[in-house]
């Protein structure tokens, strides 16, 4: 099977760097919009030719969609046109407003998936080995997809050694949110505040597990992160909401001195690690 993939950073470079190593493409074509972009997705090898998105439509079985989440949505009217057997396939991380902006002609070639696997690094140069290997793969509203392209897309990440969960795009959006959003939108705003209090020389000095472990992810790129929030906007204030409440509680408890209670809340936050 030939493939195209549209935006070869993190995820996009990664996944062409595992069909090459499962060796589940026949060829690799890669589109990029930029010419310094092409010449570094190229001397990276990520791809085997650079092409037009005419081409792609034309040689590919199977279309990747690796970029942002709104920018997923602005590429579908190039998509009209494909053929009956060509899949597409996006690697966003929302799922309810991709889906629900999915051209009606081309839904049933449209396979809705979100690997929980990454990191905080992003571009062409961000693409790893062995990313995906072991992880998790959420295919989103599969009763959508005809057979072909259901079963194209889910021998892929099989092959790829990917464990697969099925899911409604709704449940996928307010679960990824608390699993991944949230804690982004957190580790931003711990950024934020040691950033705006402390001075470079005392975090480099005193930067150790605890504060590199929590703003690791607030490294990670804006443009994509953005998109996110607002594509699964009403999700990311909900779990603000309880997760300001979490913190005026700890602030009321430091407040009043309820140290045995303060200490509860705490056993109760590690019983966390009974599960994860
Ligand atoms: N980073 C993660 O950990 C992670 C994990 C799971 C899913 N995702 C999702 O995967 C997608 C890609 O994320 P990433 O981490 O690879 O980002 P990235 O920034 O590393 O790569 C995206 C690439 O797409 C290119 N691009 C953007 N718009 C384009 C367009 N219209 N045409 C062609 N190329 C375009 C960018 O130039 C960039 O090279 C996003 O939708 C993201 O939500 C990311
Ligand atoms: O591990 C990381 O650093 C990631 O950011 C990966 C991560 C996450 O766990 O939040 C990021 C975005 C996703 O869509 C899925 C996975």
């Amino acid at each position: 099977m030939n493939v195209g993939i549209i935006g070869l950073g993190l995820m996009g470079g990664s996944l062409a760097k595992a069909l090459k190593k499962y060796a589940l493409a026949t060829k690799i074509y890669g589109y990029a919009r930029s010419e310094k972009t092409k010449k570094e997705i190229l001397e990276l090898n990520l791809v085997d030719e650079i092409a037009t998105i005419d081409t792609i439509k034309e040689k590919c079985d199977l279309i990747v969609l690796a970029m942002p989440v709104d920018n997923i949505i602005a590429f579908f009217p190039n998509l009209l046109d494909i053929k009956d057997d060509t899949t597409i396939m996006d690697l966003g991380s929302t799922k309810e407003f991709i889906i629900k902006n999915i051209p009606h002609t081309i839904r049933t070639n449209f396979v809705a998936a979100h690997p929980m696997c990454g990191n905080e690094k992003f571009g062409p140069k961000a693409a790893m080995d062995n990313l995906y290997e072991g992880k998790t793969i959420v295919l989103c509203d599969l009763e959508a997809n005809d057979d072909l392209h259901k079963n194209r897309v889910i021998t892929l990440f099989q092959e790829i050694g990917m464990r697969l969960v099925m899911m409604n795009a709704h449940d996928h959006d307010v679960h990824a949110c608390y699993m991944s959003h949230l804690p982004h939108a957190i580790s931003y705003s711990l950024a934020n505040t040691v950033m705006g209090h402390e001075d470079p020389k005392s975090i480099i000095a005193l930067a150790a597990g605890g504060f590199r472990d929590m703003s690791r992810i607030a490294k990670s790129s804006p443009d994509m992160w953005t998109d996110i929030f607002r594509q699964n906007r009403d999700n990311l204030l909900d779990s603000i909401e309880l997760f300001n409440k979490q913190m005026s509680d700890v602030k009321k408890m430091v407040e009043d001195e309820d140290y045995e209670k303060l200490k509860e809340w705490m056993h109760k936050a590690t019983s966390l690690h009974e599960i994860l």
